[in-house]
């Protein structure tokens, strides 16, 4: 049997839309997979009831599948699904590297990030790479067609989840299909001010580098209370705030010492617009590890 752990991740960081991700230190998936004649799934763990152990509808069976690695597989959910911190691409990640070892099938971590991305074809219809990168390689990247760039960072985060659940399928039909070019000027420098303070470990560029006004506005409105929770986190300190992926979970950068009172403040604002929610303190992580 093999066993690996896929962090969470947080997907576009405002400015990088379908392109830019971050491991997060926690929570994640563990999967065991073990060889069989024909892809079978159990699921256990937060949201559980949620995910289709049907191979044809789990991502993990999507990547049995482009793996021709046949498996019984337990997930064991850590990431909950629908939060917008890569729940797919957790499960999806920790099966191509499990299934890579059990097969020996030789792919680098690399190779394996557009396998583990046929994941997020079948569930939200869009082979991104932006959440099963960062969930495989770790740290921040950049995801592009021809290849993704990994930038070792250590940057303090919180992801504040509320107890509502946002389809990535749904929340890719609010985006813009065009933008105006003073809306592709800002996103082009708030994206070179973000992957710049990622390589320096500076919380106030990465915070200024999540600057955008196509993608999170139109999504901001399907997550109650969002206002009040971003205005809260900066006031408490952040440097920065912007919706998790495909929400409804929202990230905000933090300088370090201020991490406890930025959780505080965006769940309370989330309990005061009547919301339940909780926050992990975090920061950008390791990617997936196979564990003993
Ligand atoms: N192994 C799996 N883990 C989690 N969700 C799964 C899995 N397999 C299939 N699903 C389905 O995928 C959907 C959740 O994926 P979705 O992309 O919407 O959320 P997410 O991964 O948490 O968010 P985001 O991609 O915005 O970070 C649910 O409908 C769930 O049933
Ligand atoms: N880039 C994707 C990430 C979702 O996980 C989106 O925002 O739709």
């Amino acid at each position: 049997m093999v066993r690996v752990r896929a962090p969470a991740t947080s997907a576009n960081l405002g400015s990088g839309f379908d392109v830019f991700g971050v491991a997060l230190d926690r929570p994640a998936d563990v999967v065991s997979v073990e060889r069989a004649a024909e892809t079978t799934i159990e699921v256990t763990g937060v949201g559980s009831q949620y995910i289709p152990e049907d191979p044809d509808a789990n991502t993990v069976g999507a990547v049995a599948q482009a793996l021709d690695a046949p498996a019984h597989i337990v997930i064991d959910k850590g990431v909950r699904p629908s939060s917008g911190l890569g729940s797919s691409a957790a499960s999806a990640a920790a099966a191509a590297v499990a299934l890579n070892e059990l097969y020996d099938c030789g792919y680098s971590r690399e190779d394996l990030v557009p396998i583990a991305a046929e994941g997020e074809a079948l569930v939200s219809g869009t082979a991104h790479t932006d959440n099963v990168a960062p969930a495989i390689l770790g740290g921040f990247t950049i995801a592009r067609a021809d290849g993704v760039t990994r930038v070792g960072a250590d940057v303090p985060m919180v992801v504040c989840l509320p107890e509502t659940a946002v389809s990535t399928r749904d929340a890719r039909d609010l985006v813009p299909e065009s933008a105006s070019l003073d809306a592709l000027v800002e996103t082009v420098g708030s994206a070179a001010t973000l992957t710049t303070g990622m390589h320096r470990g500076d919380p106030a560029l990465v915070g200024r580098g999540m600057e955008e006004s196509i993608v999170s506005p139109a999504r901001a409105k399907l997550i109650d209370g969002y206002d009040a929770v971003e205005t809260a986190a900066r006031e408490a300190g952040a440097t920065g705030v912007t919706v998790s992926g495909a929400g409804p979970g929202v990230l905000a950068v933090c300088r370090g010492d201020d991490q406890r009172d930025v959780a505080g403040a965006m769940v309370d604002a989330f309990e005061d617009s009547g919301v339940e929610a909780r926050a992990y303190r975090t920061r950008v992580g390791r990617g997936a590890c196979r564990l003993e």
